[in-house]
């Protein structure tokens, strides 16, 4: 009989096996993740060499079957004489019955790829937009010109639902655009089975989906039920797909693809770069009433008599500054999620109206802006990302005439920031793309949102419109961190061995021989300004020498800076990190903005002035303009 030493040992022996089995695992896991990972780079490579040989068709050909139509369609009936780059592109791919995407700035046109096309064949396209406002505007200005169109949005009453679902079940029906929200798609089984029967007699044309960004968690602003929209291109085989966005990051764009089943489709791109508008870093002053003073300046002198908006990052502080100017004089609304719709829509109306000289806004005045004339987009806060940023920024100057895009940059902000947005996946690396383009000195600006945008803008298509381009002062100073990376790693080290954790501030204090004893550094006090000293921990921070540690109280979200990963090589023989000095180049506060801008762009000056003019008459309309947002509780 076994003694229970016997079966002990027995066990130990087993446990020896399972080690073992459990190194062998480990060793098959790792060889599937890996497996996996190749598998899924080289789906990825099959998806981007399908999408290049279809790039690579020159799409913008006239010697299609549908080439003349085309053309006397977008005279007659639009009233246009020429295509902006690549809208015809667009039109050709889809009606040869390609999936594609396509990407162009605000403003540029896209509503034209799929409008256009819808009028060409027949059947009906199925627009899926997210703002019902628009949807509103584009079927009255298609009812104008005698385009058949209808909508179906939650708000629709009783007898437009059942108008739009007749739609689909009447075989001949005269409606040639069926504008629906993602959300009435998703939540509507009576639609999709209507669609279903409008598909099998061979009458669905095309789906158009606006703001196609909407479905990636990437995107700037995610709407859940866009993930529905994965369903169609399987449930309804050769019908186009056709995605419309202003946002062109690579990242962005594979998801999309991925979510709409419609991998490896061709993607049309036009170039993102809008030479009208002047981007300027400013300093920001440590306190609200020295930065309400640089805004007053701006707004009664270098922008007097001109319209623009003017963004912060919270409700209370579009309050406080909205409150700040109308102190001294300005008229200017304020517009934030906390208020009701109405009272949005009237701030809206008045600043249309030019009644307001700028808004005072939080992002949730977003999508749906059309005013031409926005002369200036003030960052009171930076933005999110660089993506948000150009959303953002890129409301100014839409009539092709000089704008400019200035933002207040100061270090606090990053963490202010940081606290508000780091719960979601990836925000955090966005957001340094933002302090990086803010730190930035020496690069063309355009030059960096051309990297994001994955485009490559030569120093030409600048024409010194940043303040890094217009300086005339070619030097550029850089700082060697070396000492001040090991004095800072330092200063946070110490104060570990004294459980004690630092914010950026307690950092730049003890750096700067401040606040507490036992926490200061032995050196000398830096022999350059707090200022600079800010930027280096900012810089810092976003090359990963520094990292945040997010701390919760009742009331807040702290802060803390650890040494980050990067702060080990500190210790190599040979460590070298320099840091380019921002150069502040002349920006006069009370002179007024320069108004020329070396443009030959008629078509665009002539559509402009037309646009100003309808602006102005469409501007009651606005009255029942909902603007949605990707951040409703700002
Ligand atoms: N080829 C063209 N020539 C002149 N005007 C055009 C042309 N194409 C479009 N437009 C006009 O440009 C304006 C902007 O077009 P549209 O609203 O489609 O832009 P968008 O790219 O959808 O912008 P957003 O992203 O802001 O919705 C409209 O007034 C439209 O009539």
């Amino acid at each position: 009989m076994k003694t229970v030493e016997d079966i002990e040992k027995e066990i130990k022996d087993v446990d020896k096996e399972l080690a073992k089995v459990e190194i062998e695992l480990t060793k098959w896991r790792n060889k599937q993740r890996i497996l996996q990972e190749q598998k899924t780079s080289l789906k990825k490579s099959i998806n981007k060499l399908k999408s290049d040989s279809l790039a690579s068709v020159d799409w913008a050909g006239t010697k299609y079957d549908w080439s003349e139509a085309v053309q006397k369609t977008l005279t007659d009936v639009f009233k246009i004489r020429t295509f902006r780059p690549k809208q015809l592109s667009a039109i050709n791919s889809t009606l040869s019955g390609q999936h594609a995407i396509v990407v162009m700035p605000t403003g540029a046109g896209k509503s034209l790829c799929y409008q256009l096309p819808a009028l060409i064949k027949p059947g009906m396209t199925l627009v899926i937009s997210p703002l019902v406002s628009l949807m509103e505007d584009q079927v009255r200005s298609l009812t104008k010109r005698e385009i058949p169109a209808a909508l179906m949005t939650s708000t629709s009453s009783k007898e437009e639902t059942s108008a739009a679902l007749n739609v689909l079940k009447d075989k001949n029906t005269k409606i040639k655009l069926l504008y629906v929200t993602p959300e009435r798609l998703a939540k509507s089984k009576r639609f999709m089975s209507n669609l279903q029967k409008c598909f099998a007699e061979g009458r669905l044309q095309r789906i158009a989906i606006d703001e196609v960004h909407c479905c990636s968690q990437w995107g700037h602003d995610f709407r859940p039920d866009y993930k529905f929209l994965g369903i169609l291109a399987n449930m309804f085989p050769n019908v186009p797909i056709l995605g419309l966005t202003a946002t062109a990051t690579a990242h962005v764009l594979n998801d999309v693809q991925k979510i709409l089943n419609i991998q490896g489709c061709l993607v049309i791109k036009s170039t993102f770069n809008r030479p009208n508008l002047f981007y300027k870093i400013l300093e920001k002053p440590t306190s609200q009433e020295e930065c309400i003073s640089i805004i007053e300046k701006l707004l009664k002198y270098r922008y007097k008599d001109q319209s623009g908006i003017i963004y912060t990052n919270s409700i209370k502080d579009s309050e406080d500054v909205a409150s700040g100017l109308r102190k001294v004089g300005l008229k200017v609304g304020c517009y934030h999620a906390n208020m009701e719709s109405d009272a949005r829509s009237k701030v809206h109306m008045k600043w249309h109206d030019h009644y307001y000289q700028a808004i005072v806004a939080t992002v949730a005045f977003g999508m749906g802006i059309d005013k031409p004339d926005v002369r200036f987009v003030i960052h009171h806060t930076i933005s999110k990302s660089m993506e948000n940023y150009y959303q953002e920024s890129g409301r100014a100057g839409r009539d092709g005439l000089r704008a400019e895009c200035v933002t207040l940059y100061r270090m606090q902000d990053v963490f202010k920031v940081s606290a508000m947005v780091f719960s979601s996946v990836g925000s955090i690396e966005h957001l340094y793309g933002m302090v990086k383009y803010c730190l930035n000195g020496t690069l063309c600006r355009r030059q960096l949102i051309a990297q994001h945008f994955d485009e490559d803008w030569g120093n030409s298509d600048c024409n010194e419109m940043c303040d890094v381009c217009s300086n005339t002062n070619p030097n550029i100073k850089t700082l060697s961190l070396e000492s001040h990376c090991c004095t800072i790693a330092s200063i946070i080290d110490n104060a570990e061995k004294q459980d004690t954790k630092l914010t950026a501030q307690k950092i730049l204090d003890a750096w700067y021989l401040k606040g507490p004893v036992p926490l200061r550094q032995k050196g000398k006090e830096p022999n350059f300004s707090r200022s600079v000293g800010e930027d280096i921990v900012a810089y810092l921070l976003v090359e990963g020498y520094l990292v945040a540690d997010f701390h919760f109280t009742a009331y807040s979200t702290v802060v803390y800076l650890k040494n980050g990963p990067n702060m080990e090589s500190i210790n190599d023989v040979g460590f070298e990190l320099k840091m380019p000095i921002r150069r502040y180049t002349e920006f006069h506060l009370e002179r007024p903005a320069p108004s020329e801008f070396e443009n030959d762009k008629i078509e665009d000056l002539n559509t402009s002035k037309k646009r100003t003019a309808s602006s102005h008459k469409s501007s009651k309309k606005l009255k029942s303009c909902v603007i949605i947002s990707d951040d409703e509780d700002v």
